[in-house]
């Protein structure tokens, strides 16, 4: 089972990600937890330019394309390994993301991202993605509480506008595909969505287990 979870920054992806992850692991369950961008040494090198705020020359098609490139990686080295060894992969962002930082927020249109991404990808699709759906000025509140040593990324210093294309981009994307993705209110607290989360997953691992014998 391929798990991806997306939202906007702050959203409370990586901290529900290692809730869920120790809820599988306590039943025994083999998980691979990753991330995007990153994940590999050549997506960690790939992640180091695209977050660094200092890189201000970057067009918004060489963005799209290291991201792409980023997930390329990732599934030759991690992701599809991962699968074929029958563990459940945990992701941390995918094409979704690229379909709404790139495609909505920087306006590069959705056919062009998604169509980089079927090349990078193969056109392997998450079993489940979980998007923590959070308003624009929670997102930022809670990035900036979050970033007072460190400062923004190159990502994080865009303005709400940017991120209020994404955070609807997103929101289209699960209108479109609900049976793949589930919309939680992020707003929530860390152990109401972590039960919400844990219904959710073990209901999906149930029905696949049933689909199997
Ligand atoms: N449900 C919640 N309610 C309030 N604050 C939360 C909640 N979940 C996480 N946080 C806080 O919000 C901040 C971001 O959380 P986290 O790193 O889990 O989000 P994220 O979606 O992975 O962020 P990013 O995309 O920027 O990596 C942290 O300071 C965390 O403590
Ligand atoms: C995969 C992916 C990510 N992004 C953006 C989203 C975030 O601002 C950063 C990643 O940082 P995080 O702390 O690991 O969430 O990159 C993007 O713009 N496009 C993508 O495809």
């Amino acid at each position: 089972m391929f798990i991806t979870f997306e939202g906007l920054d702050g959203a409370g992806k990586t901290t529900q990600i290692a809730r869920l992850r120790r809820r599988l692991e306590d039943l025994g369950t083999r998980v691979v937890m990753t991330r995007e961008p990153g994940g590999t040494p050549i997506g960690d090198a790939l992640r180091a330019m695209l977050l660094d705020p200092g890189q201000t020359s970057l067009s918004p098609h060489t963005e799209a394309l290291l991201y792409a490139a980023s997930r390329a990686q990732l599934l030759a080295e991690v992701i599809r390994p991962a699968l074929n060894e029958g563990g459940i992969v945990i992701c941390d962002r995918y094409v979704d993301a690229s379909i709404a930082y790139q495609g909505a927020g920087l306006q590069l249109g959705t056919e062009a991202v998604e169509s980089v991404n079927a090349f990078a990808t193969g056109g392997l699709q998450p079993d489940l993605t979980i998007l923590m759906d959070l308003p624009v000025d929670e997102s930022r509140h809670r990035v900036s509480e979050s970033l007072r040593t460190t400062g923004p990324d190159r990502i994080e210093q865009r303005d709400a506008e940017y991120f209020g294309r994404v955070r609807k981009a997103f929101r289209e994307i699960a209108q479109y595909e609900p049976h793949r993705v589930v919309v939680i209110d992020a707003r929530k607290t860390p152990e109401e969505l972590e039960q919400e989360i844990w219904y959710l997953v073990s209901n999906r691992l149930n029905i696949i287990k049933g689909i199997r014998g």
